[in-house]
């Protein structure tokens, strides 16, 4: 028998960047979102990515445990009390399988460097400002449409958000919805903040009021004409993309087209991308 007092210890180190889970929703069986404590040191840009996770199994020789983290786009605005996330939950996904079992108390691990490119900084001035997303690439939108310079530095912003089924548009949709009553944008910008706002969801698989991809639907021009304006063009328009690595290069193709130039924070410009996922 071990003798208790010899045996290597296996206990799990205090976690490194903890913050407290304290709110849990769930969308689909494939999406999800939540609300933790922020770090009080932190600041960042509406639209920037953390990195966030769990604390991996511990090693079954050493007991050593490693953190488990991926890069997620901070859904809350800058000036928010709370940070909030919007999760995919793939199956087998090494991070997402548990993450999606987290309660409100849980403990998840943020480390406090935040960094993107989807933020206004990126950005010369324009009139009209376009968010194009697909799946939980809503999630750094979520962040800039309750961010005050949204609507202080355009006359209009066109939302367009691509789902497959009508229930992953439910996060995206309730958010707009729950703009119509912010407090906080109606005291800065005033109540007209809203008449800015057009919001043009599609789904590919399931049937709904628009289907079809974004692309397609302004490749034809239908997506111009249900709008009420004109295709992008680099003097009134700017852009920001966060999709499927398809997604993002069939729109910098077309954007290229309309005369718009790539962005970055050193050198703004015309529009901005950013992959929702890795592959
Ligand atoms: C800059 C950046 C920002 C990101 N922001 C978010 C975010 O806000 N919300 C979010 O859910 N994920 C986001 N991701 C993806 C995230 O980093 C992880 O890939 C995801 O949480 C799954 O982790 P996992 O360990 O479970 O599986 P992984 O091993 O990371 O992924 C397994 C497979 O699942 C698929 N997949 C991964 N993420 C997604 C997704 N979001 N939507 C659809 N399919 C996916 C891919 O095919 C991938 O190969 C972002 C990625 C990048 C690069």
């Amino acid at each position: 028998m071990t003798d208790p007092s010899t045996a290597p210890t296996k206990t799990v180190p205090a976690l490194p960047d903890a913050q407290t889970v304290t709110e849990v929703k769930h969308y689909t069986d494939r999406l999800f979102s939540f609300r933790c404590t922020r770090p009080a040191s932190l600041r960042f840009r509406s639209g920037e990515f953390v990195m966030i996770g769990l604390m991996g199994e511990p090693h079954p020789e050493t007991g050593k445990v490693k953190p488990l983290l991926r890069a997620y786009s901070i859904a809350s605005p800058s000036w928010d009390e709370e940070m909030e996330f919007y999760s995919i939950k793939v199956p087998d996904g090494p991070l997402t399988s548990r993450l999606q079992h987290i309660k409100v108390g849980d403990e998840v691990i943020l480390r406090p460097k935040p960094v993107g490119t989807l933020v206004h900084d990126a950005l010369i001035p324009g009139k009209r400002l376009w968010f194009f997303a697909t799946g939980t690439g809503f999630a750094p939108f979520a962040s800039l449409l309750r961010e005050p310079q949204t609507y202080e530095d355009y006359d209009e912003i066109i939302i367009t958000h691509t789902c497959r089924e009508v229930g992953e548009l439910t996060y995206g949709r309730d958010l707009i919805e729950d703009l119509k009553s912010d407090e906080l944008l109606n005291d800065v910008i005033g109540e007209g903040f809203r008449k800015k706002i057009k919001y043009y969801p599609t789904t590919t698989r399931e049937e709904s009021p628009k289907m079809g991809r974004i692309t397609d639907l302004m490749k034809s021009g239908e997506a111009f004409e249900d709008l009420g304006v004109p295709p992008l063009n680099a003097q009134t328009d700017r852009a920001m993309i966060c999709g499927n690595m398809a997604f993002n290069l069939e729109l910098k193709d077309m954007f290229e087209n309309y005369g718009l130039e790539e962005g970055a924070n050193s050198k703004p410009a015309h529009y901005v991308v950013e992959k929702a996922f890795l592959d």
